[in-house]
């Protein structure tokens, strides 16, 4: 219906509309008024996919206009939600889906795709889904979500993007028994076969999209997590966002904190809750960050502290189950089993949950951090809501206020004794989109853990003072999308000056270089202003054009 009077003649779909024009303005009005009909978040959900296929620009546009209330339904906590009933809620395919049993064709597979200007893939094998962990092929929520923060935040063209699950079976028996499941009923395939597929979906992906394809790997599980990661990241131009992209926003939120907590980074000592993608991703960034500011790589590594399923890690730990990425912060310490025992030991100014443990900062911990620090740092990063640490709520009553609060997934303001407190959101939303554009665009080849630490000082150098001066550690999310655009123009300055962007020549505005790249959600119209009728209120010709012509399809 936004179709003006000119547009709707020369097409020969006049009468075929209601005679009201509806501009974009008119019908993010009307998609609010649907969408707030909806009494839950899963058909609020169901509502926007179906809108993203029917009308994308439209789509966006209301993202862009409500972004704070859109990000928490299209992406986390929601997507979580829509993951576990992917196969109820499905209505049409989105992405693609490559088998354990396509080995051999998975490049065939890749033609079938209509689009041949794709720029980026975020993959998952759904093993490790948020903090849900296993949920096979219901994970393409994931990739989906992913990219439509790609564009809805950074601008990343909606075709330039593709969703892939690879499915190589599930182990969660739910979903195996699961009469819509959309997958392989088969239990999950490993080792050597699944390094063949990965193996060829990655030359296939370079063959199909050229070298330069970003393919980001999300929520795959730990072991394949870390080893995929170390197996393409020189070679390929990729990242997982679930151990880089996650630091690198964590790492932000802690650089930010200092404005608060008035220390040096170097004088604050870190308590992990979990040794998993994102914990050990933070802690080598952070070890990074250490050294920059000084400290030398044993003295950094001693103000890490991880707890595991199994307590405290430490060196020749009796219970065992340290992988070498662990092995790294394994303190020279005797075995302490539980967290609120370490935290009461080491004293730490910081703590980070990333291990999808709710509840995992009990009341005593709490209590504890406000007693040890005027300003205790607690960032509860486990995803969806149900799997924080704790509560946003929570953190700011035990600690009296105290609380230098950020979680992975959304929290709503707190108000204690007429105090109110914004706890920030520290998820990779903030850094993935940004590094995207920026590596798409500038082509830089390899995401190096400079990107990464660059990308986290420049996201906490936005932070106003303003910013701080309300408790948060990251820019509010109505500020999302232009941080995101500051952040890839910073680091397409970044990549240029260290040698990383191979686009040629550079270009001399970065401002408006990415910015011309970004897409636009206003309509396009495509009448040329041939007439100027002097009728087109009453909606008839005067002037006839001469008769569309018809489409041979028509
Ligand atoms: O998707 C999110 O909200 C953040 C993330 O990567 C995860 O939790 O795996
Ligand atoms: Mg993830």
């Amino acid at each position: 219906m936004a179709f003006t009077l000119k547009e709707r003649q020369l097409m020969g779909i006049h009468g075929l509309l209601p005679p009201a024009l509806l501009d974009q303005d008119g019908q993010v009005y009307q998609v609010m008024q649907n969408f707030n009909r909806w009494t839950n978040d899963l058909d609020r959900y169901i509502y926007l996919m179906s809108l993203q296929d029917r009308n994308e620009k439209l789509f966006y546009r209301v993202i862009a206009d409500h972004v704070e209330t859109m990000m928490p339904v299209i992406y986390t906590p929601t997507v979580g939600l829509a993951c576990q009933k992917y196969g109820m809620i499905f209505r049409k395919p989105r992405g693609l889906y490559i088998t354990i049993n396509d080995i051999g064709h998975v490049y065939d597979i890749l033609c079938n795709w209509p689009i041949d200007q794709v720029k980026v893939i975020v993959v998952t094998d759904g093993e490790r889904i948020l903090g849900l962990g296993d949920l096979g092929a219901y994970g393409m929520g994931i990739p989906v979500g992913k990219l439509s923060l790609y564009t809805a935040l950074a601008g990343v063209l909606p075709y330039a993007c593709l969703p892939i699950t690879i499915d190589v079976g599930t182990n969660n028996q739910s979903l195996l028994d699961d009469p819509l499941y959309i997958g392989l009923k088969q239990k999950r395939e490993r080792g050597q076969v699944y390094d063949d597929l990965i193996e060829e979906f990655m030359k296939a992906v370079v063959k199909r999209y050229g070298e330069n394809v970003l393919v980001q790997f999300e929520d795959f599980g730990n072991n394949n997590a870390f080893r995929l990661l170390e197996r393409y990241r020189d070679s390929y131009c990729t990242f997982n966002d679930d151990i880089q992209g996650t630091a690198a926003v964590a790492v932000a939120g802690i650089l930010a904190s200092l404005k608060i907590t008035k220390k040096k980074l170097s004088e604050n000592v870190f308590v992990f809750q979990g040794a998993g993608e994102a914990s050990i991703g933070i802690a080598k960034l952070l070890v990074m960050a250490l050294m920059k500011s000084g400290l030398k790589q044993d003295e950094a590594h001693k103000q890490i502290w991880m707890v595991d399923s199994k307590g405290l890690i430490v060196k020749n730990r009796p219970s065992g189950g340290l992988t070498a990425h662990k092995e790294e912060f394994a303190q020279d310490h005797k075995p302490i089993d539980k967290l609120e025992d370490v935290i009461a030991t080491v004293k730490p100014t910081a703590i980070i949950g990333a291990a999808a443990q709710h509840g995992a900062f009990n009341e005593k911990i709490l209590a504890d951090m406000a007693k040890f620090n005027e300003r205790p740092i607690i960032f509860a990063l486990s995803n969806p809501t149900s799997k924080a640490e704790c509560t946003a709520e929570e953190a700011y009553k035990m600690t009296k206020g105290k609380a230098v609060f950020a979680s992975g997934s959304p929290f709503k303001p707190v108000t204690i004794d007429g105090k109110t407190f914004h706890p920030g959101q520290g998820n990779n939303a903030y850094i993935f989109p940004a590094i995207g554009l920026t590596s798409i665009v500038c082509d830089v080849r390899t995401i190096t853990e400079e990107i990464f630490l660059e990308s986290a000082k420049v996201l906490s150098e936005l932070v106003t003072d303003e910013d701080i001066a309300e408790g948060r550690v990251y820019p509010p999310l109505p500020k999302i999308r232009e941080i995101s655009t500051t952040i890839a123009i910073k680091l397409a300055e970044f990549s240029y000056d260290k040698n990383l962007a191979k686009r040629h020549p550079r270009p001399d505005d970065m401002t408006e270089f990415i910015k011309s790249h970004q897409y636009s959600t206003d309509y396009q119209t495509f009448v040329p202003n041939l007439y100027d009728w002097p009728n087109v209120k009453s909606g008839f010709r005067i002037h006839p054009p001469p008769p569309p012509k018809k489409n041979k399809y028509w």
